[in-house]
């Protein structure tokens, strides 16, 4: 057996294999040590190997599943090897096989999936340093995703994607390695890494695999002929993912090609500061997702989470979402369409995922039950009639189940099955005449056995004939030695006794053969029809996936109506011209909480960025709502972009192509990096990215640094933003310096939040307000978290003497004067000007070589 299990585990090195022997799942000697390290359980020894005991360590089979879920969890991956062959059918240990290998990225059991979030496998593959491709897929999904991006923008992918195990080539360079790992460190994504062989990352194979996979002759309808980075990436994700489904997935047959042009860019820090779905202490609310999160399904919530993630350029999706929201929030009077929708909504089914399983051919019965339930409401509601918006429409149509579907579901499985097949009980009767009649053998033995002996005493005329039955001999008729010759002809005797005869007859023997193996044949049948209704479910599964999709989009659309008319959200309206125009704008989240705490109200600002006001400097004291108020403009503009109803009273949006953020400062302890140094490499990413199209919120930047380096660079800052750059930007900050820039900037204006003094009190006012702010009230808000009265007197007085000495000493500084000459990189010394002068083509390799020689030299004597 140990044989046995050396050679299967030769196959699966860095996988726990879980090898069944009887009752327990056992692992084994490493393996077995960290199992008992990672789930706490007991590590014995049994046997000896090579003069070592073998150590080994055990879970039992029925809480199999609690087990996988804890160790997925922890990031590992776990192959399952059963027993396949019959116990005692050969020699030796009886046949075992993995049968699936259970990781992080592949996961189909709904026991280990968390219903509101897709675990995503993504393969990445990188050929040179500039370009990468990607491809990622749900196993629970018919779906494969397929982009390429900037090896730069990689962060920004993996971030959005979000996925739960990433793939990538064991043949990458150890620079490329060590960036993954760092980008892991800085929590852009946390799923775990796996290396595989170098050349399952073939671009040829990925394309020929995808080909076979939708079964067509070319990759145009898909817009995907021209990805051979994202092919490879394919490759090699399709490979792991039949790898651990022990069988291809027949179930995938779409693809969809994500352009980095096409989708508004949310990098990992504005996703982090906007707290669109983990609040910035990394929990699960309160954030914008939390809020507008209300759906009825699993189906739901995921694909709302990825309508608020992934937010295209274009308007057209965003609009037509719009119309039908605005048709099933309903005239006002009677039952709005969104609640009657979403009340049959209730208790269906995760269609999506179920399909998925019946492809794999993983469905438990249960589940098959509860699908042919949602196809026949999804059916009614089908027949919801039209309406005046062409989505819905499309919506309704993509409802109906596909023909015969749900009644084959219900005339194969009982109302109420076994949990599982191999207990039996699942298949309804009716279904499959030979199930039956195995059933009512078993039904119908005693009745059948009284019967028998009534007759044979009848027959016979012996009085104390009786018919009976034992494990060893099996059923029998047992007459007593007095009664010997009595006994008929037909009877063949079995067995002898003191005192008695027993016999069998050729009736009794037909029913012996039916009787004893009915309820085993009646098992092996349920297990072969359950497999025969998983051949004919076969070709439902696109139909089933398409109404798992219509379902999903039905639920999200009666979400964003019933957000919409319970937060009192207004309908956007886009432009083609550049700007971001909002009347009365809220934050959601923190109105939601106010009203929750019941905390005041919120207080609405106005927003006005055009071609003529690209940049606002906003100023005003700590705790007057600066941060809420740029952060409300970002998940506005977002929430318009996805399709949603917005907390504002009206908001007219330009064309954006991403939202860039540099709120607060997180130490990245973990990659070495201080707050500064992070502050610092943000915004450089945000000046290199952002365009005119773009929103940038940069909030107090230069404050981790001396006072003057601080003003200084966040004075160049602002003006290469408004100067360069052009975005629409929101810079919130300290420096009253900076607020002459308006003066200076055409496109710049001063704006404050309002707070009034009452006494040494401060009253914020939480209103937006033109103009520059006159002071600061830090002291106020000092004194308002409790700072030691000794403490503030020291500060006040303190505070009297630099205001004295910065107005007596105050010198003209102009801080937005254009420098003389763009900073160049360090002066070209004599190794530049020689290496200047080589043309790398024209050299013959003697010529080469001697001017390396030269270089050298040349190097030596600077
Ligand atoms: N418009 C508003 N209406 C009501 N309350 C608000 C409003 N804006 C902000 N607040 C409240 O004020 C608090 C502080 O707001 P915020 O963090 O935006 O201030 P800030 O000016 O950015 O402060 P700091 O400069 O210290 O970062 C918020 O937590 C919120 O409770």
């Amino acid at each position: 057996m140990m044989q046995q299990y050396v050679q299967i585990k030769a196959h699966y090195p860095d996988t726990l294999v879980l090898y069944r022997m009887g009752d327990f799942y056992e692992v084994f000697w490493s393996d077995a040590e960290k199992a008992a390290r990672l789930l706490d359980i007991t590590l014995t020894t049994r046997g000896q190997s090579a003069g070592f005991p073998v150590a080994m360590a055990g879970v039992p089979f029925h809480a199999l599943e609690s087990y996988l879920g804890r160790l997925i969890k922890m990031g590992e991956s776990v192959a399952i090897c059963e027993q396949v062959g019959e116990v005692g059918a050969s020699k030796g240990p009886v046949e075992r096989k993995v049968v699936r290998v259970v990781t992080p990225g592949t996961i189909t059991d709904s026991e280990l999936l968390n219903d509101k979030q897709e675990a995503m496998l993504l393969a990445l593959h990188t050929a040179g340093r500039q370009r990468c491709g990607l491809a990622w897929l749900s196993v629970t999904q018919g779906r494969i995703h397929m982009a390429e991006c900037g090896a730069d923008e990689l962060g920004a992918w993996l971030a959005r994607i979000s996925p739960s195990e990433v793939l990538y080539s064991a043949g990458v360079t150890e620079r490329f390695e060590k960036n993954l790992y760092a980008l892991r460190q800085s929590s852009t994504f946390t799923a775990p890494l796996t290396p595989r062989p170098d050349w399952q990352f073939d671009s040829g194979l990925g394309k020929r695999k995808l080909l076979e996979q939708l079964g067509s002759a070319n990759l145009n309808a898909w817009n995907a002929e021209d990805l051979p980075l994202a092919h490879a990436a394919c490759a090699a994700l399709l490979s792991y993912a039949e790898h651990t489904q022990g069988r291809a997935l027949p179930h995938l047959h779409s693809i969809q090609v994500q352009r980095d042009d096409e989708l508004i860019a949310l990098p990992p820090a504005t996703c982090r500061n906007l707290e669109l779905v983990k609040t910035l202490r990394g929990e699960d609310a309160p954030t914008l997702f939390s809020l507008l999160d209300t759906c009825m399904t699993g189906m739901g919530s995921r694909l709302l989470k990825n309508w608020l993630l992934e937010p295209r350029r274009d308007r057209s999706h965003a609009t037509a979402r719009l119309q039908a929201t605005q048709v099933l929030r309903g005239q006002g009077s009677g039952t709005a369409p969104w609640q009657t929708l979403r009340d049959a909504l209730k208790g269906v089914s995760d269609v999506e995922r179920i399909t998925a399983r019946t492809a794999l051919r993983q469905v438990r019965p249960r589940e098959l039950v509860a699908l042919g339930k949602t196809l026949q409401k999804a059916q009614l509601l089908a027949r919801s009639g039209t309406a005046p918006s062409a989505y819905l429409n499309q919506i309704f149509a993509d409802l109906q189940p596909p023909e015969g579907c749900a009644e084959l579901l219900e005339r194969a499985i009982q109302e109420e099955p076994a949990a599982l097949v191999r207990d039996g009980g699942v298949i309804a009767t009716g279904f499959d005449a030979e199930l039956d009649e195995l059933r009512s053998i078993q039904d119908n033995c005693d009745g059948f056995l009284l019967e028998l002996e009534a007759k044979e005493k009848l027959l016979t005329s012996i009085p104390n004939l009786r018919v009976q039955f034992n494990k060893v001999h099996g059923f029998y008729i047992e007459i007593t030695n007095s009664y010997r010759d009595q006994v008929p002809e037909r009877y063949r005797r079995r067995q002898t006794l003191k005192n008695a005869e027993r016999y069998i007859t050729p009736e009794l023997k037909a029913f012996e053969d039916k009787a004893l193996s009915a309820q085993e044949r009646a098992l092996q049948r349920e297990k072969f029809l359950y497999e025969q209704l998983l051949d004919q479910l076969q070709p439902h599964v696109p139909g089933l996936t398409r109404v798992a999709q219509a379902i999903a989009a039905l639920d999200v659309l009666c979400t964003l109506a019933e957000r919409s008319l319970t937060l009192n959200w207004c309908a956007p309206e886009f432009s083609s011209l550049p700007c971001i125009e909002i009347e009365a704008g809220r934050h959601p989240v923190v109105e939601a909480r106010m009203a929750e705490t019941s905390s005041g109200s919120f207080i609405p600002n106005h927003t006005q960025l055009n071609t003529n006001t690209r940049m606002q400097i906003i100023t005003g004291p700590n705790m007057g709502g600066k941060s809420t108020y740029m952060r409300q403009v970002a998940l506005i503009t977002l929430l318009a972009s996805m399709g949603s109803h917005v907390p504002a009273t009206r908001c007219l949006l330009g064309p954006i192509d991403a939202i860039h953020t540099r709120i607060g400062a997180a130490d990245d302890l973990a990659n070495a990096q201080s707050t500064f140094m992070m502050e610092m490499t943000e915004a450089a990413q945000i000046l290199h990215a952002a365009t005119p199209h773009s929103l940038v919120l940069m909030d107090e930047i230069g404050r981790g640094t001396s006072t003057f380096d601080g003003l200084a660079l966040a004075s160049g800052i602002a003006s290469q933003l408004h100067d360069k750059t052009k975005a629409f930007t929101l810079f919130a900050t300290h420096y009253f310096e900076l607020t002459d820039l308006p003066a200076k900037a055409r496109a710049a204006i001063n704006v404050h939040v309002g707070a009034a003094e009452a006494g040494t009190d401060i009253v914020f006012l939480h209103e937006i307000q033109p103009g520059p702010a006159s002071r600061s009230y830090g002291i106020h808000v000092a004194k308002l978290a409790g700072m030691p009265a000794g403490v503030l007197n020291h500060a006040r007085h303190a505070l009297a003497t630099l205001e004295e000495r910065a107005s007596e000493d105050r010198l003209q500084v102009d801080l937005f004067e254009a420098p003389a000459a763009a900073e160049s990189g360090p002066s070209a010394g004599p190794v530049d000007a020689a290496l200047a002068q080589i043309n790398p083509d024209a050299l013959s390799p003697r010529e080469a070589l001697e001017a390396l020689y030269q270089l050298k030299k040349l190097s030596q004597q600077v």
